[in-house]
């Protein structure tokens, strides 16, 4: 795999971007009312359809409430006639390896310099880098409190190779910084270890491993000609249950040229993730939405999406990502002025559930969201309200404020306050426990060492105390000794 990104895009690049990036202003052959009609009537939606709801009308200026209310309910009777009244989440735990980058995603800001973690360095950075040791006491303690899945995404550390083999093959280029993103582990204050180390590391004790995006998988390939499925097959051998359809962001390259000019391509992010499923993984899928692009790009990312499980099956469920703007490159250039409204993103969830016809799970995120407009966008066609997670730091970075955990009563009293059912599952949706609300108090019991105890001692904060979540990665304080 040779390398496709453009070592030199970074932040700066935002202050050369203006508001116009050439796109086309959404228009289609298809109204409003037939896309409508089409949605009611359950026929597959084509990607003009997608556009037009997305739109409410692309004949019109801005979300047409009238019409933005007849697509959620459509969306909402949809989601209740095909996946029923339940609303599952997951106890789950983030622990991202580091946030050593140099990828210079414009959208992003839970990414550091990687000059900054180098042994010699003595510029100043909020953030960590854990070696495989640390992040498996830190999946220990999160499996003594109940925790079954273990979600990690990292930054592209110029140290993390697959293996021993691929550091000998990055060492082996005449110029590996620049040629292949690539500086040994010795020169950095910490080493994360391999990719499989990692792997291995956070693989214990039964634990459902959600980890590798399409661009790590790239990363953890970079100057080889290993194909995804070879490296995916790596990863599972080492522990590694399922992929995150991360990275995905707006399948549409010309997008991706604004926004992320260092990434992988559409082409390159689909042929990874056909690689996890090969290799037996199940995965997620992503959009990240509400910055550059118009109402057209959204519709086409969701064809891709489509497409792509039509021809594998193997994706669990659709996660709309909200763009958190605050403290981006993209908002502090002046290329965007915030992220999208909440009628984007009621519209988004609910096209979604009514486009993927193929996809049964939509995911609703607290993260993005916050609890209020996060249990509305379940009545728009999500059935999945993400995880426990513990500990946040994405979205924290990027300027959210809704906090980094939900406790189990907290989810409880919530979706019965929407007249829901409660209901625990495994990261593949196969296994499912409803919960009793009158049975307090209440925590997992799907995890292997899960027996019904709450899984944070103060269940009140919203997500802002932890107190009892000894377990929870915490950026600032473990391994950020770089
Ligand atoms: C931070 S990356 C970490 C994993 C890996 N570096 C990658 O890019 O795949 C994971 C995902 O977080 C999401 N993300 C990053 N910044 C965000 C923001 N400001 N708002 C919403 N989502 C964001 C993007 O979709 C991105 O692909
Ligand atoms: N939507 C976000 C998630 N979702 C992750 C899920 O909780 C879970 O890992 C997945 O459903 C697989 O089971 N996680 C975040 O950290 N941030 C989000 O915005
Ligand atoms: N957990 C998400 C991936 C994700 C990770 C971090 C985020 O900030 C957002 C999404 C998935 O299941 O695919
Ligand atoms: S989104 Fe991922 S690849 Fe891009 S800068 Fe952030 S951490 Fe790096």
């Amino acid at each position: 795999m040779n390398p496709a990104r453009d070592p030199d895009a970074t932040d700066r690049d935002a202050a050369d971007l203006d508001d116009d990036f050439g796109f086309a202003e959404p228009a289609t052959d298809q109204s409003f009312e037939n896309a409508l009609a089409k949605a009611r009537d359950g026929d597959r939606l084509s990607i003009d359809d997608a556009t037009e709801l997305l739109a409410t009308g692309t004949d019109t200026e801005g979300v047409d409430p009238v019409r933005k209310e007849r697509v959620l309910e459509l969306a909402d009777r949809r989601r209740h006639e095909e996946v029923g009244d339940e609303i599952t989440f997951v106890a789950n735990l983030n622990n991202n390896v580091t946030t050593a980058c140099n990828t210079g995603c414009l959208f992003c800001n839970f990414k550091d310099s990687a000059h900054a973690f180098e042994a010699d360095s003595d510029a100043d950075h909020v953030g960590f880098t854990k070696t495989p040791a640390e992040s498996r006491a830190i999946v220990e303690d999160a499996l003594d409190m109940g925790v079954y899945e273990v979600c990690s995404v990292s930054g592209l550390h110029p140290a993390l190779a697959l293996n021993e083999e691929h550091h000998e093959i990055l060492q082996s280029y005449d110029d590996p910084e620049s040629e292949v993103n690539y500086k040994p582990p010795e020169e950095y204050a910490t080493d994360p270890g391999t990719y499989v180390e990692q792997i291995e590391a956070m693989s214990v004790g039964g634990i459902h491993l959600h980890s590798m995006t399409p661009e790590e998988a790239y990363h953890a390939a970079r100057g080889t000609d290993w194909d995804y499925e070879t490296v995916y097959r790596e990863l599972a051998a080492a522990g590694l249950d399922s992929a995150p359809g991360t990275a995905a962001e707006i399948l549409v390259d010309e997008v991706r040229d604004v926004i992320c000019p260092g990434k992988i391509r559409t082409d390159d992010w689909v042929a990874a993730m056909e690689g996890a499923m090969a290799a037996g993984l199940d995965v997620t899928s992503t959009m990240m939405y509400g910055h550059v692009e118009t109402v057209e790009h959204r519709a086409k990312h969701l064809g891709v999406i489509r497409d792509l499980q039509d021809r594998t099956g193997r994706i669990t469920e659709f996660v709309p990502l909200s763009f958190i703007h605050q403290n981006t490159p993209l908002y502090r250039h002046g290329v965007v002025d915030s992220g999208p409204s909440h009628d984007e993103d009621e519209l988004v969830v609910a096209v979604a559930r009514l486009f993927l016809d193929n996809v049964d799970h939509v995911q609703a995120s607290w993260v993005k969201s916050g609890d209020a407009h996060g249990l509305k966008l379940l009545n728009c066609g999500a059935d999945d309200f993400m995880g426990t997670i513990l500990s946040e730091e994405i979205t924290k970075r990027a300027g959210g404020e809704y906090g980094e955990f939900r406790s189990f009563d907290d989810y409880v009293d919530m979706i019965t306050a929407i007249g829901r059912t409660p209901v625990e599952r495994s990261t593949d949706y196969r296994t499912r426990r409803r919960i009793d609300p009158d049975d307090n108090p209440h925590g997992p019991r799907l995890g292997p060492r899960a027996d019904g105890t709450p899984m944070l001692s103060d269940s009140s904060s919203g997500g802002s105390g932890k107190s009892g979540a000894s377990g929870a990665s915490d950026g600032e304080s473990s391994g950020a000794d770089d």
